[in-house]
């Protein structure tokens, strides 16, 4: 499943965020690709051990785990990683998949990808190019949304971010892992989720309603992991 959560970020926290940008250090966004990505990753990001950087990962952690649809949506396990990326002129990440696992093992386990995100933190209109292109069996889609709203997809594609002809495109990009692997499943129970939140609000605590929750419970007990 493929999703938008808008305005992610407040108008505030987006200019709270932009401040901190300016202050930060950018490092060649190679450091942290794997072996055969190296050779498609044209980008900057911000340098994970500067204080600017740390502040703003921990700001947007919190904001993304305070956020009910990616909650219920993406049943995060753990978030493993948050990058600030920046792709200036010429700069773009060729078709690429992202890495299953992540994160040392010896450092804290690893952690397996389910979910990929995109937070945008640039304007549509501040840049050409740049689309995030996510292929499907036998087509593409490009996303490129406005500023504060995130795109949410699975980490298990094929996907890229075409060159950027004029101006600046400025994301946070991270990976979660699901305590639903499986991403039909994930689906389903979002939408039974939803449905029941939908009746709560229209008819309150009914009978159907606790027989949808029960159904929602039990099917988390199955499949949680
Ligand atoms: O910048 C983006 O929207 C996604 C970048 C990407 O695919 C990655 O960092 O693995
Ligand atoms: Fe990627």
């Amino acid at each position: 499943m493929i999703f938008t959560i808008p305005n992610l970020l407040s108008i505030d926290e987006l200019e709270q965020i932009r401040q901190r940008l300016a202050q930060a250090e950018l490092t060649d966004g190679k450091v942290t690709a794997g072996w055969h990505t190296k050779q498609v990753k044209y980008n900057q990001q911000l340098s994970g051990q500067h204080p600017t950087s740390q502040a703003l990962v921990g700001q947007v952690r919190s904001i993304i785990q305070r956020n009910a649809l990616f909650q219920t949506a993406v049943r995060p396990r753990a978030v493993h990683k948050l990058l600030v990326s920046h792709y200036g002129v010429g700069m773009g990440y060729g078709r690429h998949t992202d890495n299953a696992l992540m994160g040392n093992p010896i450092m804290g386990g690893n952690c397996r990808s389910d979910v990929s995100f995109t937070l945008f933190l640039s304007e549509p209109e501040d840049y050409e190019g740049g689309e995030l292109v996510i292929e499907g069996v036998d087509d593409e889609r490009a996303y490129k949304l406005p500023a504060r709203s995130m795109l949410v997809y699975p980490a298990s594609t094929l996907h890229r971010v075409d060159p950027v002809e004029r101006g600046d495109r400025w994301v946070v990009v991270g990976w979660a892992q699901s305590l639903i692997r499986d991403s039909h499943r994930r689906e389903l129970l979002f939408e039974l989720d939803t449905a029941r939140r939908s009746l709560f609000a229209q008819h309150g605590k009914t009978d159907e309603f606790d027989l949808i929750s029960k159904s929602v419970a039990n099917l988390l007990r199955l499949w949680a992991e």
